[in-house]
């Protein structure tokens, strides 16, 4: 397993205000393999992402990435995992202005003091489509070439796993595509694991496997899903 939760739970607040957003998540996610995470809002997905990925805290439960469990780890040691074994691409891109597309590709690993291996750099770039536009600045590219900025940064250290968080939210349906084009080749032909959260059943037909929460719990799972089956899931939850 690439990523996996036992009994995980989050509480926020105190008192009368107090929010199970996870409540008992019991799941896993295999390597090699493209997720999505679904859900109708508030149901937790965001909370179980950012728990996965050693970005919140959680109460109890565990959470393991690879062989690590990561309550485990010192705030150090878990800087240090998720710098060298997680990938982030998120729907706002989060790259650096002041930064060439090239420079915020290659930043965490030169911030770790490593360098791409071999042809890996050539190949994401290529891949991506964004040989011409290394030395661009991010507000010189449009936001589908920003996204798949990202997505090159992302895989440059060939993570254990690559979080997505609603990778296609701030993109046109044509720029979207090419992104989920790409995170599924990446899967595919390169054996990256992706674990992506959306609101969209159009993005989550990518995957290989939709898995949907409700309440903070698990709520069912869809396997080689289609537009239609993701629909037909979602309605069952009343989402
Ligand atoms: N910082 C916080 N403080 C208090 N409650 C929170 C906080 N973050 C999330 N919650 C609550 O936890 C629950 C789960 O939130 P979460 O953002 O994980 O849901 P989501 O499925 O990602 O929702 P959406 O699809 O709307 O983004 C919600 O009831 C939310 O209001």
């Amino acid at each position: 397993m690439a990523v996996s939760a036992r009994d995980l739970v989050k509480v926020y607040g105190k008192g009368d205000a107090v929010v199970r957003a996870l409540d008992g998540v019991t799941v896993s996610f295999a390597a090699g393999q493209f997720t999505a995470i679904m859900g109708p809002s508030g149901s937790g997905k965001s909370t179980l992402m950012h728990c996965l990925a050693g970005l919140d805290t959680f109460d109890s439960g565990s959470v393991r990435i690879g062989q690590t469990d990561i309550a485990q780890l010192s705030d150090r040691e878990l800087t240090t995992l998720r710098r060298d074994r997680v990938g982030f691409v998120f729907q706002a891109f989060n790259l650096l202005p002041t930064l060439s597309a090239e420079q915020n590709i290659l930043l965490g690993l030169e911030l770790a003091g490593r360098k791409p291996e071999g042809s890996w750099f050539d190949t994401i770039v290529a891949s991506l489509g964004l040989r011409k536009r290394l030395r661009h600045k991010p507000s010189e590219l449009s936001g589908g070439q920003q996204q798949r900025v990202a997505c090159a940064r992302a895989l440059v250290t060939k993570p254990d796993v690559i979080f997505a968080d609603e990778p296609t939210g701030n993109l046109d349906s044509r720029s979207g595509a090419e992104v989920l084009d790409f995170l599924r080749m990446s899967v595919r032909e390169l054996g990256q694991t992706v674990i992506m959260v959306t609101h969209d059943p159009v993005a989550a037909s990518y995957a290989d496997h939709v898995v949907l929460l409700a309440d903070g719990r698990l709520a069912g799972e869809v396997a080689r899903p289609t537009t239609d089956s993701v629909l037909a899931a979602l309605k069952t939850l009343g989402a």
